[in-house]
């Protein structure tokens, strides 16, 4: 964000709600971040493939991060507010009250994360229906969508959670909802997730033709039927009640939300790169790929036409950037397979005992060690007969098949730190792989891209960032500001208190690439 000739005592609050924490930040007009403070947030797994989450834990979450980040401040400095999140599904009864996603009836977790994968059934006879809003969602609608996971709730608790609900939100409008009592959507929860079009709007033949036909009946009131763009301003901002959890001020502009990897995507892909010698500088934003890495990995593309790819998601009109068409790669799990494989191999223990008596990360250690066993080669070549295929939970992009699995070749008789060091930098290969697949997949259909501009936690990992340069060939940005997801959750805040005439007004230089 520049400032221009506002006061600079003006703040924002961005609130990040990731698959496994909260964050909030406090961030100044130039978009530099002066208070973080992060919380982790309960996750359930009743059963395989089954991910909920608590709509009350999370918003509790979120009260707790954004008095954090707002101690010592005068909050009438505080002009606005704006959060994103996974695009989880949150289920609340006709007054408002959390209702049951579970056959236990424990409504206390009402909410269906994204990664779940209960709806399989549903989405193949969704995908079967060849309904033209398919070619939107690459041409196969995701398992990790909303369509499906509604559909699964009709035929599977018909009595204790669908004929109760009166609300069915994509995460971030739930939160913008608690936060104003405004039940508008945004353009981008549903774009993305819930297949409706920035220009026709909601397609009724679709929803009759997959069953949900409920929806049409009712005019859309319990999934959406007033849609803002993202950053616009909610009613009259914050809420007494809501400010009172927060601890901010009533009456704060409150924006219309993104999800985390639209937040993360908006963070940096207008980042100012004059400079620093980069092939993307004088060239336009559509040449750069903006990849949030986290328990997922997300491949945000823009262009100012229309590109249809096959197995990537969109395209999406307005639904990152407004007046751009987005589309959306993505692998399922990232820095969860990271952690999946870390953790399960036989000598993490030994690697916990010996990070901390280093006072490292887990991580920090394994890239150190790597260095000690690569001995005078790259550290790349130390994985020529082990080999990792990334799919342990579906191909999102640009396969689009949730039923592939993962694999390892090349295992051998022992199971020591070397061996664990192995398959951790194989599983980062595998996933730089991955994103060139899907940057090919992109290039193939249209996209030009040059540059990656990376961020979320996988970023903070050197190894993770360098085999991402080395597998694409293309140079790899990391913005000033580690935490851009939150950068472009306050950026929406900046936007809805009328500082900002537009989201890409906030892009400046402050926001420019890490030295
Ligand atoms: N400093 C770090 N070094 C290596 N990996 C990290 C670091 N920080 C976070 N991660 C990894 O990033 C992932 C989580 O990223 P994050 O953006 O917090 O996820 P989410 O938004 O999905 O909650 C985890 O797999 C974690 O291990
Ligand atoms: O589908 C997505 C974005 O469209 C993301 O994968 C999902 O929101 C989870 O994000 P994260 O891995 O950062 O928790």
């Amino acid at each position: 964000m520049s400032g221009g000739e506002q006061k600079p005592e003006r703040y924002y609050v961005g609130v990040d709600v990731g698959t496994g924490s909260v964050r909030a930040a406090l961030v100044d007009q130039s978009g530099v971040l002066l208070a973080f403070a992060d919380q982790p947030i309960k996750k359930w797994e009743p059963q395989f493939n089954h991910h909920e989450q608590s709509s009350e834990d999370i918003w509790a979450a979120c009260c707790v991060v954004t008095k954090k980040v707002v101690q010592g401040i005068d909050l009438n400095q505080i002009r606005g507010l704006g959060f994103d999140a996974t695009c989880s599904l949150v289920v609340l009864d006709k007054q408002f009250h959390p209702l049951p996603v579970n056959h236990e009836e424990d409504s206390h977790r009402n909410v269906i994360m994204w990664l779940d994968h209960r709806a399989v059934s549903q989405v193949n006879r969704i995908n079967e229906t060849k309904h033209s809003v398919l070619q939107y969602v690459g041409g196969v609608m995701s398992v990790e969508m909303q369509a499906p996971k509604l559909l699964w709730l009709k035929e599977n608790l018909r009595e204790t959670c669908w004929d109760k609900a009166g609300h069915f939100f994509d995460l971030p409008d739930f939160l913008s909802w608690k936060a104003t009592g405004v039940t508008a959507r945004s353009l981008c929860s549903l774009v993305c997730k819930w297949t409706y079009s920035a220009e026709r709007g909601w397609d009724d033949s679709f929803w009759k033709m997959i069953g949900l036909e409920d929806f049409v009946a009712d005019n859309y009131s319990k999934i959406g039927n007033q849609v803002l763009p993202p950053g616009a301003s909610l009613g009259n901002g914050l809420t007494p009640e809501a400010a009172r959890d927060l601890g901010l001020l009533p009456g704060i502009a409150v924006a219309a939300s993104l999800i985390d990897a639209h937040a993360g995507g908006l963070g940096v892909i207008g980042a100012d790169v004059k400079g620093h010698g980069l092939v993307c500088e004088g060239q336009p934003v559509t040449s750069r790929l903006a990849v949030i890495c986290g328990t997922s990995s997300c491949h945000m593309g823009i262009s100012k036409d229309p590109i249809f790819v096959p197995g990537v998601w969109g395209p999406y009109f307005s639904a990152m950037v407004p007046g751009f068409w987005l589309n959306e790669g993505g692998q399922s799990v990232t820095g969860k397979l990271i952690d999946h494989m870390v953790e399960g191999h036989a000598a993490f223990p030994e690697l916990q005992v010996k990070a901390t008596a280093r006072c490292q990360s887990v991580y920090a250690y394994l890239n150190s060690h790597l260095d000690l066993i690569k001995k005078a080669q790259p550290v790349g070549f130390l994985t020529v007969d082990l080999h990792v295929w990334p799919d342990f939970h579906g191909n999102r992009s640009p396969l689009a098949d949730l039923t592939l699995k993962g694999m390892v070749t090349g295992l051998k008789l022992s199971q020591d730190l070397d061996d664990l060091a192995i398959l951790y930098l194989a599983t980062v290969q595998a996933i730089a792989l991955g994103t060139r697949f899907i940057i090919e997949a992109m290039e193939a259909a249209g996209h030009s891209i040059s540059t990656l501009f990376l961020c979320g936690g996988l970023s903070k990992n050197p190894l993770f960032v360098q085999m991402h340069a080395d597998v694409t060939g293309m140079p790899v940005v990391l913005s000033q500001e580690v935490e851009s997801v939150l950068v472009g959750a306050a950026i929406l805040g900046a936007c809805a208190s009328g500082d900002f005439a537009s989201v890409q007004v906030c892009w400046g230089e402050s926001r420019g690439p890490r030295q």
